[in-house]
């Protein structure tokens, strides 16, 4: 007992030193410009309303003007005196220089980059055999490479400035590969990988990045995933986690983010995710080292609970489908 006691505060203080090295100051964004990529709709409007409430100004970035110019009207009803909020349409898929000029034009009416937050992305939910090749490199470019576009465009004045936030929305199944998600989950893994690497370059610059992996959220976006064909499966196995609110959600992005959290999810399934799939990703709590360092090992046997579980509900609707199939004599 005293040992346990002994190694834990031994722990906490080395995790204590560590996160106070290497986590970051919280950041205001009064007065700073938050440039928000799919802020038309869902979370990324949910985030540009909270970003207005806490006095930032507030550049959207989409495709379709109409939403954009709705969203607008909307978001202006929560701005801090003074504040604007500006959009501008935009495919963030497409070419960069494009994308750029964009970046710039906000620039130029609200002030350098201080907070990018990439919420521009979309899902397709088929099994891998009914999906088109096609799809595939569709979600790489609306999910991972509309992300670099926008970043590749607003980090050169968060360099100059010598500091910034970044934020990238990935997905619980961007932690963990689900049936109906091959070519989703692709994407979302993708943009963890390339964010720690963007951390390291980052921290010498004050810049913090962070990775949100929300669960199904309700959103425009989630609602078309479930009309796109969505398999039985992924909807069974999606549910485990639960339905949030995109409200909800926003909340805990920008706070993480201004926190200067690597790491951002929410509710306990996100938790356990986060916890289990820690990897090498930067420290930036000293809580989260020491829950990590204690329970990666009992979660990974959850896990595998969890997982048993999946693999019986794809049984099951396989059994259910092959009864459906009209009997061929
Ligand atoms: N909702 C959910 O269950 C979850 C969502 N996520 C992720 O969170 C992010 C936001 O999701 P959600 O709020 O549901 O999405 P929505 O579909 O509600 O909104 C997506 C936004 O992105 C814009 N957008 C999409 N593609 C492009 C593009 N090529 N160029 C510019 N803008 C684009 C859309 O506008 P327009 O179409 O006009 O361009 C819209 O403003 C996504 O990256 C999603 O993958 C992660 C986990 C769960
Ligand atoms: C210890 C281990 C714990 C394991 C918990 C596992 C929970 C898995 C639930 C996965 C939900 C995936 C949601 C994807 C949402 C999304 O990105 C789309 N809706 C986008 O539209």
């Amino acid at each position: 007992m005293l040992l346990i006691v002994t190694v834990s505060l031994i722990l906490f203080i080395i995790a204590l030193f560590l996160s106070k090295r290497l986590s970051p100051k919280y950041v205001k964004i009064d007065g700073k410009h938050v440039v928000i990529t799919g802020g038309s709709s869902g979370i990324g409007k949910s985030l540009a309303i909270q970003a207005a409430q806490l006095g930032a100004n507030v550049s959207i970035l989409a495709r379709d003007k109409v939403k954009l110019e709705t969203a607008k009207t909307e978001i202006q009803g929560y701005l801090q005196s003074g504040r604007k909020v500006h959009c501008e349409s935009c495919d963030l898929s497409g070419d960069f220089e494009n994308v750029r000029t964009v970046i710039q034009e906000a620039e130029s009416r609200l002030g350098p980059v201080f907070m990018l937050v990439n919420s521009a992305g979309s899902s397709v939910s088929r099994s891998f055999v009914d999906l088109k090749a096609s799809d595939f490199k569709n979600m790489m470019e609306m999910n991972y490479y509309s992300a670099i576009n926008a970043t590749k465009a607003a980090i050169p004045s968060m360099v100059e400035q010598q500091c910034g936030r970044i934020v990238f929305l990935s997905s619980q199944a961007g932690q963990i590969g689900l049936f109906g998600f091959s070519a989703y989950s692709g994407a979302k893994f993708a943009l963890r990988g390339m964010a720690e690497a963007l951390q390291m370059e980052m921290t010498p610059h004050n810049i913090r990045v962070t990775v949100s992996f929300p669960p199904d959220t309700d959103t425009p976006g989630f609602h078309s995933e479930l009309k796109s064909g969505k398999p039985k499966e992924t909807i069974m196995i999606s549910e485990t986690a639960g339905l949030f609110k995109a409200e909800d959600v926003a909340k805990t992005i920008l706070s993480d983010s201004l926190k200067g959290k690597f790491l951002s999810y929410v509710g306990l399934d996100g938790w356990m995710l986060a916890t289990m799939t820690s990897g090498m990703s930067a420290a930036t709590s000293a809580l989260e080292v020491v829950t990590q360092f204690f329970l990666l090992g009992l979660l990974r046997v959850i896990g595998l609970f969890y997982l048993s579980s999946f693999d019986r509900i794809v049984l099951q609707c396989k059994k259910e489908r092959d009864a459906e199939k009209p009997k061929s004599s």
